[in-house]
């Protein structure tokens, strides 16, 4: 595959240029406060040298998943502010995605400027199934930057998405791979192919019909499949026993007992869960054993046998690769899963392990116990981009960069 890099754009010059930068700058909000900024931090290097370099750039991002309409709890506003203290300089913020707001703003910004666009999925044509939809986006994102405008593909925690921001606009532009882009995949590379065993995946968190669709794929390849969060109550629905009010994939159950029969032997599941009355950081608790499954209540985090049984396999894992986290971990009653996966992988690393966390509440949770950044061989700002990557799949969002020179 070959790619056009920031480092060819800033040898042919971007001074004065309109630079388009998508970025992923997805980050946890509590009460509209940035609990974890780490993919604001990794946007910076990339964004600093545009902008040193004197280019206007216009950077364009989502948060959460708005639907097609402005939500004013989902504004990039904290961000623009964040983003603001981390480089040094004023960032301002759109008051729309491609309106009049941004267009005006776009034809005011000076050398050295930078513009962050509102939440590009306030637009519904971004999301949309309908290419001829988000081109029309594409298209007015184009006309932002202008005619000699250049675009710079950042977000890797976006790339495994064919959006109007992260795909159709950069069949529009001359388009290059941003740093942040390029160091992911070098580590994703050295996974794939410097894969020493055993080899440890980990799985977990909400974004359920996304992951359990990668675990068909990943299961071959793997010597263990730990399965926690969100995603385990599927499967254990799958083995027979009721999940309560947990979170479901209702449509997947067949999958999951499939899956189950043909993998069983790689697969971990919880043997018990911590179950609550509510969804709420003092919810009355409970353990019960999946064995025999609960009719009331929500599983919010794998008990304390299952993170014992899971830090014993992990603790000896050569490669590890984590994204999701075991519980709803913003919530200390249901933090211990996590911490005793994240506790296990770092003795792991300790021991020579090359470990990855990805993804944006995998990264922020680590963070939030305090482990350092160094205590795994990577944090990456992708969960689901990274393991589609793993999974071997094409990710439009780089498949759209090759020049096929
Ligand atoms: N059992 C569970 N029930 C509901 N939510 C859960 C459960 N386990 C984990 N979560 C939630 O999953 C979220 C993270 O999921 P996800 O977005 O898939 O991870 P990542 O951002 O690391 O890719 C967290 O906010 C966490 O609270
Ligand atoms: O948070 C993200 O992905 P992740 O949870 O897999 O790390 C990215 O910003 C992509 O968001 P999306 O899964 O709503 O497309």
């Amino acid at each position: 595959m070959a790619v056009r890099t920031l480092k060819d754009l800033l040898a042919e010059g971007v001074s004065g240029r309109g630079v388009l930068v998508r970025s992923d700058l997805n980050v946890p909000l509590a009460d509209g406060e940035i609990t974890d900024a780490g993919r604001i931090l990794a946007s910076v290097p990339t964004l600093t040298q545009l902008l040193d370099a004197g280019a206007k750039v216009i950077v364009t991002a989502h948060l959460g998943r708005p639907q097609g309409e402005p939500d004013a709890a989902l504004s990039l506003a904290p961000v623009a502010a964040r983003l603001s203290t981390e480089l040094g300089r004023n960032v301002q913020l759109a008051g729309d995605v491609v309106g009049s707001d941004a267009l005006a703003r776009a034809e005011g910004l000076t050398d050295g400027d930078i513009l962050l666009l509102e939440n590009i999925r306030f637009d519904a044509r971004e999301t949309s199934k309908d290419e001829a939809e988000r081109t029309k986006l594409a298209k007015a994102l184009v006309e932002l930057v202008g005619d000699d405008g250049a675009f710079v593909s950042d977000g890797f925690g976006v790339v495994h998405r064919k959006q109007a921001s992260v795909y159709d606009v950069a069949k529009l532009l001359p388009s290059y791979a941003g740093d942040l882009v390029a160091t992911e995949l070098d580590v994703l590379t050295r996974i794939t192919t410097e894969t020493e065993q055993p080899y440890a995946v980990v799985l977990g968190g909400s974004k359920v019909s996304d992951k359990l669709a990668v675990i068909e794929a990943l299961a071959p390849k793997v010597d263990t499949l730990v399965i926690g969060g969100g995603m385990a109550f599927t499967f254990i629905k799958a083995q027979g026993s009721p999940v309560g009010d947990s979170l479901l994939q209702e449509d997947m159950i067949a999958t999951c007992k499939d899956l189950l029969d043909r993998f069983g032997d790689v697969i971990h599941l919880p043997h018990d869960v911590v179950v609550a009355d509510k969804f709420a950081p003092d919810a009355q608790t409970s353990i019960a054993m999946t064995s025999d499954g609960f009719t009331e209540g929500m599983g919010l985090d794998i008990g304390p046998g299952s993170v014992e049984r899971f830090a014993t396999v992990l603790r000896s894992a050569k490669t590890v690769f984590w994204n999701g986290p075991m519980g709803v971990f913003e919530f200390e009653k249901f933090a211990a899963g996590t911490r005793g996966v994240a506790e296990a992988i770092v003795a792991a690393t300790a021991d020579g392990a090359f470990s990855v966390v990805g993804g944006g509440d995998s990264a922020a949770a680590v963070r939030s116990f305090g482990l350092a950044d160094d205590a795994f061989s990577h944090i990456s700002t992708g969960g689901g981009a990274s393991l589609e990557y793993l999974e071997g799949k094409e990710l439009p969002g780089l498949a759209v960069l090759d020049t096929q020179e």
